[in-house]
């Protein structure tokens, strides 16, 4: 029959298989199978909100997300009166809600009797009846609602076979599709292979692939499909997990049933366009053949017997039934069509909802993601706090980038994280090619100023808390030391370093708690250059050296200018004076490199203005010398000498700190002027920062590594939790009386007795008020003896570098020549005071002690006097119980005897001129 095309299902399916057959297997199945549940939903859904309409005051969901579902069923209400529909008198008693007009929320809890009253009913009757059921716990959580879906479609079969007449036994056919048109169609198919699965399950656990050929040639066969169609089959759901096979059946039928119609439109299409013997064009209605086994039978029948006049009846009408069939099953095609595009819809509204859902996910996690970074900031104050509370040293380390003109095509530093850095090391440093170093913080090239400074900040800001701070950057020449801690040659606001944006912190917060308190800041800028203390802050070019008595509340070097500072102009003048007085010059490695230890000071002192509370705050700024080895310098003579020198402080520096580490009750802090400088705030009771400097380059890797190993054990070192230097009101009165009485003995003296130039009285301020009444009066009974003298304090004249010269035993060598000495004392601390001077002179000590020393031991003070006899004097000794005054006369001494601690001490030498002189 012209116009009539043979379209055989097995040739589509082949077709199809071969040009979609891997792609069919790749759809996301997964996806496809929550679309299946959420159809399923819908349907539970409409036939729920059909049968019970708005119940409680409250309409059913048409289209319920899976919480909706679980949280509508909630309260067993919709499930009883749902089952009472279905089954009149099922459930006796349902438990509505408390009233039409509370409406329970969703998800409320909701009180224990409905909740087991109406499920537990509900779940009996179901039990009755014979409908599969569900756990009363699947209502409890999400995820399981399937079972509870799968139950209420049950009950709507249940009721449809009951309106049908109830003949024969209900059964439900378990978890099989709801019906629809298109579907219905595409799961007979991918029934067969289902059931073939439950055949080869009830076998035994086996997945798809481990089907006996045998079986899968048989249930091909039963499709009547042919050989290549079958290993085509075979080929796509060879490696197929069992469930997934009716999914992947479904998409490869859709596929077919899309095919299919393309062809069939494709022939109508000719078949209208072909002139029929009677010279009218073919009619509009489709002719189309029909391909399964029995119609190509009766296909083949018409073609075999189109030769016969007698079958030309018979192959009209057979043909005229092939088209009507043909015309049923383009219908059929339709509607399977349309459905296509109602799932088409459906699923866009799922993924539109998927899309917002995914929306609100991504904002949760944006708001948790920004909570974890609350949480890790938190962590990191914690961890500081900590830290504060152990007293460690902290260690920032950072990194200097490359500079212009230096080959940066290496890099010896390899990563760096928050805490840790690794460096690069060559073979000779060991086989694992790197070196991890942990620090409280590390910084790499790209850091900016500020970022250094943040990190330091609140260090910086306790000194107005009154405690005391050092700070001090170490590393080799170069590294970038003073570029941390002073700021580039061409200072910017930007580039500023430390020292420059600690001060203006200072000032900020000073005028910020102006209402509160009263603070007056100063500055001492000095240098240790070979060990000798200049003062930088000189107008005059001179090269003055001071004196490096330590003494208290920092006041180290108290001869050297103390500038008193009230804005950021103020000390940048003064940093620009001390850098022009700063000694420097060149080596091989570094222009700018500077061979000195310089030391910026500042002190603070505030008042509490409620509470008259004085607070002292110390904190050194410290930019050390470069700390490579000398025959790096490559250097000689003077600049030998200097380097010596700085390894030298640098090996005292080292001493300090891995006494301190080891707790030793002696630290060596008189071993350099430079860790008698930061003596008070490299013990106890101060917050210490080092910055450890390393440059990126690969020549420098030996200096980096010893750089980082020394830092790392710094940063081991815990000194004990920071003290403030509080004094309280009863401190301060007291130390103005002294103040006053000191004024009036000196107006007394007729201005021939100088006023010390300094006075400080020590105390804690942390002793019970009994121990502060009793220090009252020790303090009033010394101030009124210093009211008796009555001869002037002697001139000074002795060459200061001789006191306190390098041993433990310090020598007062002609040091009584100084008016007043006031001095550091360690426990075992011997303090020597001897004099040359022969002549017949009382001499008055005052030992002033820290009240919270305790009293004596071992702790002796001797004055050596020549007698005037032997020209060498006896060494005599003898101790008092406690702190006082003590006349020595004539060569008598009275050492003075006392348990000094690490608390600084004061001794007041005076000479009381002989009598009628
Ligand atoms: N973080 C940095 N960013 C940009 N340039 C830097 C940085 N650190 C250092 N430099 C530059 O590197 C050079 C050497 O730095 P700097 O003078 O600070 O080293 P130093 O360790 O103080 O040396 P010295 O021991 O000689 O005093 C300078 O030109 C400085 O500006």
């Amino acid at each position: 029959m012209e116009g009539v095309l043979q379209l055989n299902v097995t040739s589509v399916v082949e077709d199809v298989l071969q040009q979609h057959g891997k792609r069919l297997s790749d759809i996301d199945l997964a996806s496809r199978k929550a679309e299946e549940a959420s159809l399923r939903r819908y349907e539970a859904a409409g036939w729920l909100r059909k049968m019970v309409g708005v119940l409680g005051g409250k309409d059913f969901p048409a289209q319920p997300s899976e919480e909706e579902f679980r949280l509508g069923l909630r309260s067993g209400i919709t499930l009883c009166n749902v089952l009472n529909k279905v089954q009149p008198g099922a459930v006796s008693k349902v438990v509505e809600a408390p009233s039409d007009a509370v409406i329970i929320p969703d998800g409320a809890a909701l009180s224990a009797y409905q909740y087991f009253e109406n499920i537990r009913n509900f779940l009996d009757a179901l039990e009755q009846l014979g409908v599969p059921a569900f756990e009363a716990s699947d209502l409890e959580q999400g995820g399981k609602s399937s079972r509870i879906v799968n139950c209420i479609l049950a009950l709507r079969s249940y009721n449809d076979w009951k309106e049908g007449g109830g003949n024969g036994v209900w059964k439900f056919g378990g978890s099989s599709k709801p019906p629809s048109s298109g579907k219905q169609f595409v799961r007979r198919n991918s029934d067969l292979f289902m059931n073939s699965i439950s055949r080869n399950s009830s076998m035994g656990e086996r997945s798809f692939c481990s089907f006996s050929s045998g079986e899968l040639e048989q249930d091909l066969n039963e499709m009547g499909t042919s050989n290549s169609l079958r290993v085509l089959v075979r080929e796509l759901l060879t490696d197929k997990k069992r469930e997934d096979i009716p999914l992947i059946m479904e998409n490869m039928l859709s596929k077919v049933m899309e095919e299919f119609e393309n062809r069939l439109a494709i022939h109508n299409e000719q078949v209208r366009n072909i002139p029929r013997e009677d010279g009218v064009l073919g009619s509009n209605e489709p002719i189309i053949p029909i391909d399964t086994p029995s119609e190509l039978e009766a296909s083949n029948i018409t073609k075999h017997n189109s030769g016969t006049e007698n079958d030309t009846f018979n192959g009209e009408s057979k043909h005229q039934h092939l088209v009507e069939h043909q015309q049923r099953s383009v219908q059929d095609l339709k509607h399977t069509l349309l459905s296509a595009k109602e799932d088409m819809q459906m699923l866009q509204i799922k993924y539109q909802e998927e899309v917002n859902n995914l929306g609100k996910h991504l904002h949760s996690l944006a708001h948790a993601a920004s909570g974890y970074q609350k949480v890790q900031e938190e962590n990191r104050k914690l961890y500081n706090q900590v830290q504060d509370l152990k007293g460690n040293i902290r260690v920032y380390c950072r990194v200097r980038p490359f500079l212009s003109g230096q080959p940066n095509r290496t890099c010896a530093v390899g990563d760096i994280d928050e805490r840790t850095i690794t460096i690069l090391t060559p073979s000779k440093y060991g086989k694992e090619g790197k070196k991890l170093f942990t620090f409280n913080k590390v910084f790499g090239p790209a850091s900016s100023q500020e970022e250094v400074f943040a990190d330091t900040q609140p260090l910086i800001r306790s000194v107005l808390d009154g405690y005391n701070v050092c700070i001090f950057a170490y590393g080799q020449t170069g590294s970038g030391k003073t570029h941390t801690m002073t700021g580039p040659a061409e200072l910017t606001k930007e580039s500023v370093g430390v020292n420059y944006r600690a001060l203006s912190d200072l000032f900020l917060i000073s005028e910020q708690r102006k209402n509160t308190f009263s603070y007056d800041i100063s500055v001492q800028m000095m240098e240790i250059y070979n060990e000798q203390v200049r003062d930088l802050l000189v107008t005059d070019g001179s090269n003055k050296r001071y004196p490096f008595d330590i003494i208290l509340n920092g006041f180290n070097v108290p001869n050297a200018n103390l500038v008193p500072v009230t804005s950021t102009s103020d000390v940048i003048y003064l940093m620009n004076l001390g850098h022009k007085n700063r000694a420097a010059s060149s080596t091989s490695m570094n222009d700018r490199s500077s061979r000195s230890h310089s030391c910026l000071t500042v002190h603070v002192q505030g008042k509490d203005l409620t509470c008259g509370t004085v607070l002292h705050g110390c904190m050194h700024l410290v930019d050390l010398a470069g700390s490579e080895r000398v025959d790096k310098s490559e250097v000689v003579g003077d600049r030998l000498k200097e380097a010596q020198h700085i390894n030298k402080s640098l090996s005292a520096l080292g001493d300090v700190i891995f006494s301190l580490a080891q707790k030793h009750p002696h630290v060596p802090y008189r071993n350099s002027k430079l860790t008698q400088l930061l003596q008070d705030s490299l013990g106890g009771q101060a917050k210490t920062l080092m910055f450890v400097h390393i440059s990126p380059q690969p020549d420098a890797v030996g200096e980096t590594i010893s750089t980082l190993k020394f830092a790392e054990r710094v940063s081991t070192i815990e000194l004990g939790a920071a003290k403030a230097n509080k004094d309280s009101s009863d401190v301060k009165e007291l130390k103005e009386q002294i103040a006053s009485l000191k004024a009036a003995l000196a107006r007394k003296e007729g201005g021939e007795v100088e006023e010390t130039e300094r006075v400080r009285v020590v105390m804690s301020t942390e002793s019970s008020p009994a121990h502060s009444s009793s220090l009252t009066s020790r303090r009033q009974s010394l101030d009124n003896q210093q009211l008796s003298m009555t001869s002037p304090p002697w001139p000074i004249s002795m060459e200061d570098d001789e006191v306190f010269s390098k041993s433990r035993r310090h020598s007062l060598d002609n040091g009584l020549a100084r008016t007043q000495y006031e001095a550091v004392v360690d426990d075992s601390d011997e303090l020597e005071a001897a004099t040359s001077d022969s002549s017949e002179l009382d001499y008055q000590w005052q030992l002033n002690v820290p009240r919270s020393n305790s009293m004596p031991n071992g702790v002796g003070i001797k004055v050596k006097r020549p007698s005037p006899k032997q020209k060498k004097g006896p060494e005599l000794r003898s101790q008092i119980p406690s702190p006082t005054t003590r006349r020595v006369s004539n060569g008598i001494r009275t050492p003075l005897h006392n348990k000094l601690g690490r608390q600084p001490a004061t001794i007041d030498v005076r000479r009381k001129p002989a009598s009628g002189k």
